[in-house]
């Protein structure tokens, strides 16, 4: 059974839609990240799953439960949700124990700090219980505020920017830790995030919201192989269009010459562009030039030369072992790839 499905869900501030019959299901242990650009919905979504709002059409399921419709509402406390957003929100008079203990008002003292000790070790913790909030790092609070969330067993687990105030140098081994530690703990959960690299880190799959509707959900390599819009596949990364002619099934013709697909083109339409990733690019010196290069520097391991394509601007990486003559003429290559065709 999935542990969420929400189905034509729509909510509105004052008349102003944000939510539009939006569906979702997230299948039982997985890891869905909501990703879109600033104001698509993401909070909003996670508020009507959590039952901070009453959106005023639609479904909510959680773990086949109805608990939202037009005519029905369980309030947030009885959804048996965890909440871990980006400001920890931990009591700073507790210490860490008391904060994980917080909710498990039901278990004997007992059970009580058995539960702890346990989420305590989870979260490599075990040398902390007696200090405060103020007294740890951003990611040990972060691992403070799992630890609490999970503690209760709860059947889904809502993530909003839990990562977005950890330093970036430490932020992707806490993704992976706390990633981790839901698997293990087998249960579902929803993040909500701006950033892509954060996604790809930390869910099974993402779904790309826009303007309150998911535009495509998919693994991260089915939503780079197959975006269902250019907007899915702008929001992946940047890249730039390119005029294209479509000959069979997986080849393409382009003023940069033909390119091989790696996969099938699924268009029955001849006449397209295709959207180009920095990385399906290689620069080099020809007689005769095809690309202008508007800028070039250099970042350690590689130079980044920025590309005028068909009036658009491309940043291309190049080995630095490898420096194009810029007083000649360069032309580009388009690698063989998954081609990404709209028409
Ligand atoms: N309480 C409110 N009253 C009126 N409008 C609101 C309210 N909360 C959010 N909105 C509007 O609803 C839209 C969606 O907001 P939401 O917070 O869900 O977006 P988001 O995708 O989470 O954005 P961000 O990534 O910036 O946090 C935005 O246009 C926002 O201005």
């Amino acid at each position: 059974m999935p542990s969420l499905e929400i189905q034509s869900l729509n909510y509105h501030y004052d008349g102003h839609p944000v939510i539009q019959q939006l569906d979702l299901t997230v299948a039982e242990n997985e890891i869905v990240c909501l990703l879109g650009a600033s104001g698509c919905g993401k909070t909003t979504t996670l508020k009507a799953i959590a039952g901070l709002l009453h959106p005023q059409q639609g479904e909510i399921r959680i773990n086949g439960k109805s608990v939202s419709s037009e005519r029905h509402f369980v309030a947030p406390q009885h959804r048996n949700i965890g909440m871990m957003f980006q400001d920890y929100a931990l009591f700073p008079h507790l210490t860490v124990a008391q904060n994980i203990a917080f909710g498990l008002s039901k278990l004997s003292k007992t059970e009580k700090q058995n539960r702890v000790a346990h989420m305590l070790e989870l979260v490599h913790l075990e040398h902390y219980a007696g200090r405060f909030p103020h007294e740890l790092s951003g990611g040990q609070q972060q691992r403070v505020a799992i630890a609490r969330a999970l503690a209760y067993h709860p059947n889904l687990l809502l993530l909003d920017e839990p990562f977005s105030n950890i330093d970036a140098q430490v932020r992707f081994q806490l993704i992976k830790d706390i990633r981790d530690i839901i698997k293990d703990q087998q249960v579902s959960a929803i993040f909500v995030s701006h950033s892509k690299d954060e996604a790809f880190a930390f869910a099974d799959r993402l779904a790309i919201m826009h303007q309150g509707q998911i535009a495509q959900l998919g693994t991260p390599k089915e939503l780079f192989q197959h975006p269902s819009s250019r907007q899915v596949a702008e929001f992946l990364g940047q890249g730039a269009y390119v005029a294209a002619q479509r000959h069979n099934g997986a080849q393409v013709e382009t003023a940069f010459g033909s390119v091989e697909s790696l996969i099938d083109i699924q268009s029955s339409a001849q006449a397209g562009q295709i959207y180009l990733r920095p990385s399906h690019i290689e620069l080099f010196n020809a007689e005769h030039g095809q690309v202008e290069v508007a800028q070039h520097r250099f970042v350690g391991t590689e130079y980044l030369y920025a590309i005028e394509l068909e009036g658009q601007m491309l940043e291309v990486a190049m080995p630095s072992d490898k420096p194009l003559d810029l007083s000649k003429p360069v032309s580009l290559k388009i690698k063989p790839h998954a081609i990404n065709f709209f028409s």
